[in-house]
C-alpha cells in the first residue's frame, strides 16, 4: 500500500458535505449514535478482482468500530475506502455507495484529497516524517495555512499533550521524530493526525508493531480518543477490539475453489460484547473462540 502523499496528513478544510442526524435500528439495549458513515452493498476491485463484496453497515459518531476477521478478508480494503485512499492505487475501483454525514463521498464534485483532510489516517508501521517533533505536528495546520508562532506552538502542545506524548517530548521538541521508540513514533503519528482536527481517525493496525506496554498507551489513548472523534480500526488482536471497540464487525473470505477466487465478505456486525459473547454467525463464532483465524 502506497503510503500518502503529505499533504494527506492535512486534514481539516471545511467542504459543503452537510451534516446528518440519523439513528439506524438497533437492539433495545443499545443506544446508537449519530450514523457517521453509512455503507451500502459496497464491494471493491483491485482492477478486475473483486477484494471485498456486498459490505453494509453504519458507523457512529464517537465510537469506536473495530474491523476483525482473517486476512485477505478485505479489511484495511474497505477501511481506506473511508478516506478515498483505495483511489491512490491504480485500477481500484468501488461499487455500491457509501456516504458521510449524508453525502456520497464517492460523487464526481467530492475532491479525494478534501476528504483525506477530515478523515485523517494513522498507519500499522509509524511513519514520522524526517522532520523534527515539533514540525512533524506543526506540518498539516502549516499547510492549511496557520503562520502565527504562537498559535502553531499550542496547537503543538495541545495535539502532543492529546497524544499523551508531551511529557516525554517537551524538553526536546527540535528532535528529529526519527528518533522516538516505535510507540512513541506511533503516538507523534496520531499527534500529527489530530494537530488538524479531523472529524474521524481510521487505524489501521495501529499497535501491531509495538511492545505490550506501547500497545497498552496507544488502547488508553484510543478511549481517550473517542470522546472528540470518531474512530475506526482494523486489528487482528481480539482482546485489543474487545478493550478498546464499542462496535465490531467481522469479515471472513469466501473461498470459489472452481474459479480459484478469494473474496472479502462482512459476515457480522453488532455491538462488540454481543459479537465476542452471542454471535450470531457460526463463523464468527468460530473466529473469536480461536477455532478459525
Ligand atoms: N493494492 C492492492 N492491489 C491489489 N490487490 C490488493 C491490494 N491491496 C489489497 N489487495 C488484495 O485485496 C484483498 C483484501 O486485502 P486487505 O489488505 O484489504 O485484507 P485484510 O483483511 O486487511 O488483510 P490482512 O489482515 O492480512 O491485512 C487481498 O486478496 C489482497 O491481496
Amino acid at each position: 500500500m502506497e503510503q500518502p502523499e503529505p499533504e494527506v496528513v492535512a486534514q481539516t478544510v471545511s467542504t459543503n458535505m452537510p451534516k446528518l442526524e440519523t439513528t439506524v435500528q438497533a437492539p433495545a439495549t443499545d443506544t446508537p449514535r449519530a450514523t457517521i458513515f453509512d455503507v451500502q452493498n459496497v464491494s471493491i476491485y483491485y482492477g478486475s478482482f473483486k477484494a471485498v463484496t456486498d459490505v453494509s453497515l453504519p458507523i457512529h459518531e464517537h465510537e469506536v468500530t473495530a474491523f476483525i476477521g482473517s486476512s485477505g478478508s478485505g479489511k484495511s480494503t474497505v477501511l481506506r475506502a473511508f478516506n478515498r485512499m483505495n483511489d491512490l492505487v491504480v485500477g481500484a475501483r468501488l461499487e455500491g455507495q457509501m456516504t458521510y454525514r449524508g453525502a456520497d463521498l464517492y460523487a464526481k464534485e467530492v475532491s479525494p484529497a478534501a476528504v483525506r483532510r477530515r478523515i485523517g489516517m494513522v498507519f500499522q508501521k509509524p511513519n514520522p516524517f524526517p522532520k523534527s517533533i515539533y514540525d512533524n505536528v506543526a506540518y498539516g495546520p502549516r499547510i492549511n495555512g496557520e503562520r502565527n508562532k504562537a498559535k502553531l506552538d499550542e496547537i503543538v502542545e495541545r495535539s502532543l499533550r492529546a497524544a499523551v506524548l508531551w511529557d516525554e517530548v517537551k524538553n526536546r521538541l527540535k528532535q528529529s521524530g526519527l528518533a522516538l521508540s516505535g510507540g512513541q513514533a506511533q503516538r507523534l503519528c496520531i499527534a500529527r493526525t489530530i494537530a488538524v482536527e479531523p472529524d474521524v481517525v481510521l487505524m489501521d493496525e495501529p499497535a501491531s508493531a509495538l511492545d505490550p506496554i506501547a500497545t497498552l498507551a496507544i488502547e488508553d489513548l484510543i478511549r481517550e480518543l473517542k470522546k472528540n472523534y470518531t474512530i475506526v480500526i482494523v486489528t487482528h488482536n481480539m482482546q485489543q477490539a474487545t478493550r478498546v471497540s464499542d462496535r465490531t464487525a467481522f469479515f471472513s473470505v469466501l473461498t470459489d475453489s472452481k474459479n480459484d477466487t478469494r473474496t472479502g465478505v462482512l459476515v457480522e456486525y453488532g455491538p462488540t460484547q454481543q459479537i465476542f459473547e452471542d454471535p450470531h454467525d457460526s463463523r464468527t463464532q468460530a473466529y473469536v473462540t480461536g477455532r478459525m483465524g
